[in-house]
Order: C-alpha cells, then structure tokens, then sequence
C-alpha cells in the first residue's frame, strides 16, 4: 500500500497580528503576515485497504477522535467518493496552544499528503476551502508561501517574508485562542495597513500584536518571556501566544540568545523558509 513518511507539518510566525474590526458573526478582522520556519511537527500515512482513519500513536492531550489530522482525513474523505483509508502517525514537537500552529498545520499536511497519496484530485484551492472548516489558520498552510492574510485570515497575498533566523521561546503556557479573542480588553481598532508599506520595513519590526498585551495579562509566563527576550532584540508573541519569538541577524546571534537561555527556558532556533516543503504536491487550479 503507498505511504509518505517523514512529511513536514511546518510551525508559522505572525510577524505582526493587527486587529482591525470584528464581523456581527462576533468574527475578528484582523491583517497579519504568516512566516514559515524550518522547525514543525513530522507526520507519517500508510493507506489502508480498508476505509478506516486511524492516529495510531497516542498525542498526550489530543483524543483521536478530535485531532485535526483525523478530522482533516475525513473530511477529505466524505469530500470525494470512493476513497480508502488511512494510518496516521504524528510526532509532536510544536507545543499546543503555542501560536505556532502547530494542530492547523497538521491538519493542512494532512490534506496534502492524503490528497495526493489517494489520488483523489482536488485542487490547492478546494484543498484550502476544506481547511478553513477546521480552523482559520489551515487555508494558509496549503496556499504554499509566505503570506500577508486579511479579512478573518482567510484572504491570503503572497509576500516574501523574512530570510533569516528566529529564536522562539516556549513560556510552558497554553493559551486558548477563544480566551484572547472574547477579551474585553482586546482593542480591535487598529488602523489598517496597507501591504505595500509593509515590504522592506519589517526588519525594523512593522507593527505589533494587538494580542501580546492580553495574553500577557491572562498569562503571566508570556509577559516574563517577552520581558527576557527582549533584552536581546525585538521580541514579539506569535497568534494568541504563548510563544515568543525574536528575529536573528545571525545563526551565531541565535545560538548565543538559546546559550543565555540554557536552564531558564525551553528555547530553539529556526530558520525562515519561503515555500511550504510540500506545495509541490499540489496542482493548482
Ligand atoms: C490568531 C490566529 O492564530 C492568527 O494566526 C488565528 O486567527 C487563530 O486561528 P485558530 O487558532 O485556528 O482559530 P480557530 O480555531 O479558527 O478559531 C477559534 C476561535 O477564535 C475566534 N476567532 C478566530 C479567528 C478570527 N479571525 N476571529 C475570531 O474571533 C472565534 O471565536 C473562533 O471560534
Ligand atoms: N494535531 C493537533 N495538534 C495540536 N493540537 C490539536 C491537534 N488536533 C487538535 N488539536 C487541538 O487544537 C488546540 C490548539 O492547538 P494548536 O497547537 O493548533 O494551537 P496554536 O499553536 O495556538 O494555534 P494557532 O496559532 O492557530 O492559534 C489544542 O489545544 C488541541 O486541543
């Protein structure tokens, strides 16, 4: 039976995180810039002979039945007729509820590798239509490149993003996207950007996270790691937090942050990449 293993299920950065507005559906509008890294989770699939979807290893936190990979699989799977099933292994090194997309990343792997392991012939856009049932961030996962997204996340530009290393500190919280979002104290006017101005600007940091200030207050952890990276450079959250993150001028200027880091936080380094690993799966429509 055809199987892919070792498929990359990449983490992404929001450089910036702007809330603009919020839709009557209670919806936020919000402009961010999606950043791919080097550094994610690894799934494996093994095509069944039969029409079962199974994670068969254990995800300490996630039930079977609600993981994004399962969840991803069969929609794809109710989406085409005739199509058989699926073994799915997911090693998990992004941390839940990070801000690094760590489930919506899976979940959009999931539909590319089953996509093409099955042969049942959507398209990257049908592809992205899916995703967003599961959740905001998937669409972007599967659009390929780097992107400046707008609307509730789902209107995807491509950009060139950062071409450098990123330091991201995990502040050992897991902050639930929902619990930011309904804050009171979230402000949801800030002006927005155009994306022409935001080329070339952004390694003098353009912009902020509109989310930083109250995930810090809900989660003081966030706050403390902000404060420590800080004193290094540009620190910012990444999404709804928890994860903090800081653009490198060098791997040296990296390993030395993670040296200082070495025994007060779980710390790693990762690399900007423009192409998702797998956007050559897809054909495009
Ligand atoms: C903040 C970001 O991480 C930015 O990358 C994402 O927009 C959030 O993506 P996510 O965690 O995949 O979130 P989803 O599972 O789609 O939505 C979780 C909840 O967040 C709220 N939500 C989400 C996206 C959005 N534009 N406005 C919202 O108000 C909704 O209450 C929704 O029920
Ligand atoms: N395969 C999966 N990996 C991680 N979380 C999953 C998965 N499947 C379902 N979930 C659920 O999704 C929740 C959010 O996890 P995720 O890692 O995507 O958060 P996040 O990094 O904050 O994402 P985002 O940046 O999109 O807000 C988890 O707490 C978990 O309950």
């Amino acid at each position: 039976m055809p199987s892919l293993h070792d498929c990359p299920a990449p983490a992404k950065l929001n450089l910036f995180l702007h809330i603009t507005g919020r839709r009557e559906d209670g919806y936020h509008l919000l402009q961010t810039v999606f950043q791919l890294l080097d550094y994610g989770d690894l799934l494996h699939f093994d095509v069944r002979d039969d029409s079962a979807i199974r994670r068969v290893n254990d995800v300490p936190g996630v039930p079977e039945e609600t993981d994004l990979v399962v969840r991803a699989a069969r929609l794809l799977q109710a989406a085409v007729p005739g199509l058989p099933g699926a073994d799915i292994r997911v090693d998990k090194r992004l941390p839940m509820g990070g801000g690094l997309g760590g489930g919506s990343s899976d979940a959009a792997t999931t539909l590319m590798a089953l996509n093409h392991l099955w042969q049942a012939g959507l398209g990257r856009e049908e592809l992205m239509a899916l995703g967003l049932k599961l959740g905001a961030d998937v669409p972007f996962f599967i659009f390929g490149s780097n992107a400046f997204a707008e609307g509730v996340g789902e209107q995807l530009t491509a950009v060139d993003g950062l071409d450098c290393w990123f330091v991201v500190l995990e502040p050992g919280v897991s902050v639930p996207t929902p619990a930011i979002f309904c804050s009171p104290e979230l402000t949801r006017n800030t002006k927005p950007v155009r994306i022409a101005d935001f080329s070339g600007a952004l390694q003098n940091a353009f912009g902020k996270n509109d989310m930083q200030a109250v995930a810090a207050r809900l989660f003081p952890e966030v706050g403390k790691a902000i404060s420590w990276l800080g004193g290094f450079g540009e620190a910012r959250m990444t999404g709804s937090g928890a994860c903090v993150f800081m653009p490198c001028q060098s791997e040296q200027q990296a390993d030395a942050v993670l040296a200082a880091a070495s025994g007060k936080w779980k710390a790693w380094k990762a690399r900007g990449i423009a192409k998702h690993p797998l956007a050559g799966l897809q054909k495009s429509l």
